[in-house]
């Protein structure tokens, strides 16, 4: 479940009464909503993708409308507009909830004034900041919004809810994993050559499907290739399908070792960058400057670093164009989320003739990398195969909804809760945390009281509680004598990870108990400590961690946030507001998702 404060802060005044029939009709308009608004990622520069579909009582589409790019008219104006009069207690369908970034109702004003008076949203805004406002002011406003996996639950509905995943997932997988969404492209033999051994490659796939890879690039931010591929094929890049979006080109170079002429070093229509090693041909960086092309070096030039520098830039989608080493490089690195094969029907041979995929290291093909959601497609004499290398990231279902937040702390109230956020345990409420340096005393499974010096020290160490293994017995002792808090945390996941069999079975559905257990210990033993958590009565508690998407909230609040669930659970228990003083009442259908 990820965290939110506009999922804390959703009344629950209009549930779906709605039938199996009715879900396949929701299902096929948000289905086209999505639809839609994928029309605008070939031809804009990259942004969310909204579309809206408004829909008469009869069940007649009466307006559509898309949004063409940040800052233009929003889908949603547009399908009002269209709909006119038809709008009035019509349902309106978008595939995401509208982003609000700058106190701008626009789409939401439209909705309303309308008089558009059910609204299903696919997915709800991924970005922390904006998510869940628009879904608020609309309920605010009476009217009865429902949300696709939280309002709606189908067979039907799932599979719309995975249009609408899919059409936005460079913004998903830029809001969950903090790189851009990367897609690798190549296009091979049926003998599975990328070129032939003398290095020539053009051309092993048909006119259709490059063209379809000007598509391709047209929708992305950028475009990578490796310095070999400069050398050999000097490519252009660019996006050639007729108008639309160009996206950067970048190179990725250690040596430098690039030619004086190529087609990359033209920037009129579209800049360059090169990103290389810090130092390499100091010379040849100032020949590219003079070109215009940027450069920029990396202490160490590899994928990860490289997309972690993209992503602070802004990018949401790249396209990889490259050969086989550096696609390697970039699978191992894990930045590629999706593959797209063009396979041509011609064979090259060639002992020394390149493949799409260079060394990833795996001897057994148990170890190969499974494609997901693969699609066949046949592009003139070629065939397309794409498929996900990562699952598109489903922020929608991690939202908790109001009543699940209501049973976790009833005294956050459904409008303008404030968050607290702790972390480090020297930030004002850093003795949330779980390093903080409180010890516990908790009875053991024979019925011995023991002494843990931190909350950390008993989570991790009960990782290993239990297991009849003696090295799992020393491992919670170890943990337990462990120097300090931040010392328990790596012995208690190294061991886990290097160890997985001393693991107590089943610790992924008990670990939210063994957290709960330790947690009460410690606010119920430090008066302090009771009077603090008390103190933040009616505040939403997220520990602001940015790695850690179980127990964190996550950078952008894509995090599940259990600890900061777990406290307000507690709170609202001391506070006798709770039936469930025993365990933890968060019983909830990701906990065997969890990771630590
Ligand atoms: N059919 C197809 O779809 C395609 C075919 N090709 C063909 O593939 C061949 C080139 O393949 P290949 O040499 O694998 O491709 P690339 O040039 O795309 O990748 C290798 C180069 O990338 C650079 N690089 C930077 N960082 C790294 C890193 N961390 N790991 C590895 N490389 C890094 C190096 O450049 P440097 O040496 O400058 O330091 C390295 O030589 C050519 O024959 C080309 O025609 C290429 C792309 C697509
Ligand atoms: N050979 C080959 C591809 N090669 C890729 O296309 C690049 C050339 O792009 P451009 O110069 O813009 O036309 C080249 O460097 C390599 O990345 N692509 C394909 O779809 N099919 C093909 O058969």
């Amino acid at each position: 479940m990820g965290f939110s404060l506009g999922a804390f802060a959703t009344p629950i005044t209009c549930k779906a009464v709605n039938g199996n029939n009715s879900h396949a009709l929701d299902a096929s308009y948000m289905r086209r909503a999505a639809e839609i608004a994928d029309k605008s990622a070939g031809f804009t520069s990259p942004h969310p993708n909204f579309g809206c579909v408004v829909v008469t009582p009869a069940g007649k589409v009466a307006g559509e409308g898309y949004l063409y790019a940040q800052g233009t008219t929003p889908a949603e104006v547009q399908a009002v507009e269209a709909a006119g009069d038809r709008c009035k207690g019509a349902t309106a369908y978008l595939n995401m909830e509208p982003g609000d970034c700058y106190g701008d109702r626009a789409a939401v004003s439209a909705l309303v004034q309308a008089g558009i008076t059910r609204v299903v949203v696919g997915i709800r805004h991924p970005l922390q900041h904006l998510r869940g406002n628009a879904i608020r002011a609309l309920r605010s406003e009476e009217l009865q919004v429902d949300v696709l996996g939280e309002d709606l639950q189908s067979k039907a509905t799932e599979e719309a809810l995975k249009s609408c995943l899919l059409v936005n997932a460079p913004l998903l997988y830029r809001a969950a994993s903090r790189v851009p969404f990367s897609v690798l492209k190549y296009a091979m033999t049926l003998d599975g050559k990328i070129a032939a051994s003398s290095g020539h490659a053009s051309w092993i796939s048909s006119k259709q499907s490059r063209n379809r890879v000007f598509e391709l690039r047209g929708r992305s931010d950028a475009v990578i290739v490796g310095g070999n591929t400069v050398r050999r094929d000097n490519p252009r890049l660019t996006a050639r399908h007729g108008g639309g979006h160009l996206p950067m080109r970048i190179v990725l170079s250690q040596t430098l070792n690039l030619p004086e002429v190529a087609n990359l070093w033209d920037i009129t229509d579209v800049p360059t960058i090169v990103a290389t090693q810090r130092g390499a041909r100091k010379s040849f960086q100032k020949f590219l400057a003079s070109r215009g092309v940027e450069v920029v070096e990396f202490d160490i030039l590899n994928p990860k670093d490289v997309m972690e520098y993209l992503y602070d830039r802004g990018y949401l989608s790249i396209l990889w164009e490259c050969g086989g080493t550096l696609s390697a490089s970039a699978i191992s690195s894990g930045v590629i989320h999706k593959v797209y094969a063009f396979v041509a029907p011609k064979i090259i041979g060639g002992k020394d003739a390149p493949s799409p995929v260079g060394e990833l290291g795996m001897v057994e093909m148990t170890q190969a990398l499974e494609l997901i959601d693969v699609c066949y497609e046949q592009i003139g004499p070629d065939m397309l195969m794409s498929g996900f290398l990562h699952p598109v990231p489903d922020l929608t279902p991690v939202i908790p909804s109001m009543e699940e937040t209501s049973v976790i702390d009833p005294t956050v109230t459904p409008y303008e809760s404030n968050i607290i956020f702790f972390y480090k345990t020297w930030d004002p409420y850093g003795a949330f945390s779980n390093f903080s340096p409180h010890a516990i005393r908790m009875s053991d499974e024979g019925g011995n009281y023991l002494t843990w010096p931190s909350v950390e020290h008993y989570y991790q160490a009960h990782k290993f509680v239990g297991v009849n293994d003696p090295a799992a017995r020393n491992c919670v002792e170890d943990i337990r004598s462990a120097k300090s808090p931040e010392e328990a945390a790596r012995m208690g996941r190294t061991m886990e990870r290097q160890r997985p069999n001393l693991v107590r079975s089943h610790w992924e559905s008990v670990k939210i108990d063994v957290m709960y257990r330790a947690l009460k210990c410690k606010f119920s033993i430090y008066p302090h400590l009771n009077t603090m958590l008390l103190s933040t009565t009616g505040s939403v508690l997220v520990e602001a961690s940015p790695h850690d998407l179980f127990w964190g909230g996550g950078r952008e609040g894509e995090g599940l946030n259990y600890l900061g669930r777990l406290l307000m659970q507690l709170r609202s228990e001391f506070l006798g507001d709770s039936s469930t003083s025993n365990k933890s009442s968060i019983t909830h259908r990701e906990r065997e998702n969890g990771l630590k």
